[in-house]
């Protein structure tokens, strides 16, 4: 069975890697790429895995993690359409550089190195933007870095939601992410993420619903991030 999409412009829309590009090469990277599927808690792959593809998502959310050898995760970051996900291996030639699990069901392109190499080498404009791509994961791991030298677990916590909130300026900004993996996003246990959370609710920024954080005051957050 043929598992490509149809050739539709509409399924690369968006993805700031393969904008700019003629309809034609398009329409060839959209008959090229594999749909995938992957059912909220799938291991979409491991750290170390051969890095053999770019995943282009189209729907759902993906947390990049690390585990530790205690089994304790640190979560990196989560991927949302339009947003690619396993550049780093495909530009080094490498292994994974971390592992990818689904946190809700989700919907991506598979493009193999191959395709993606044969691409770049006819379209080198592609490389302007696979070198933003790299240019802003460098950015946000000295970000990062500096977060967890100078802002507390608290500031930390607040930092992460404002950064989940992505841009949007609703006066209330629902988040789907559970106390635990907010605390493996923010670098802290368990307890003392809860502790901040109820601290923040205390104050009126934000309030929790089952599996989801509600935002109310997404500014207060950033204040408490020293993000203003
Ligand atoms: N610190 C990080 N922040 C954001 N994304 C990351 C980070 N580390 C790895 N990734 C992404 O997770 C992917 C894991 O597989 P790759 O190394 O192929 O490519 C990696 C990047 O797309």
């Amino acid at each position: 069975m043929d598992h490509r999409l149809p050739d539709s412009g509409d399924a690369l829309t968006g993805v700031e890697m393969f904008a700019g590009l003629e309809p034609d090469v398009r329409q060839r990277v959209i008959a090229t790429a594999v749909p995938r599927h992957y059912r909220k808690g799938q291991i979409l792959f491991v750290e170390h895995d051969p890095g053999d593809s770019l995943i282009i998502m189209k729907r759902g959310a993906v947390a990049v993690f690390r585990t530790a050898p205690t089994g304790e995760r640190a979560v990196l970051t989560v991927v949302r359409p339009p947003d690619v996900l396993g550049e780093v291996s495909l530009l080094d030639a490498s292994t994974r550089s971390a592992s990818a699990e689904a946190i809700e069901d989700s919907q991506a392109l598979s493009l193999s190195r191959a395709a993606f190499m044969d691409l770049v080498h006819s379209n080198p404009r592609i490389l302007d933007a696979v070198m933003r791509s790299v240019g802003g994961l460098i950015r946000r791991l000295t970000e990062q870095n500096a977060d967890h030298v100078f802002l507390d677990l608290p500031g930390r916590v607040a930092k992460t939601l404002v950064r989940l909130s992505g841009e949007s300026q609703a006066p209330m900004i629902t988040i789907e992410l559970n106390q635990s993996q907010l605390a493996e996003m923010a670098g802290g246990s368990r307890q003392s993420v809860n502790q901040a959370i109820g601290s923040f609710a205390n104050r009126g920024w934000l309030r929790t619903e089952g599996r989801r954080i509600v935002v109310t005051d997404v500014q207060a957050l950033k204040r408490r991030a020293g993000m203003n």
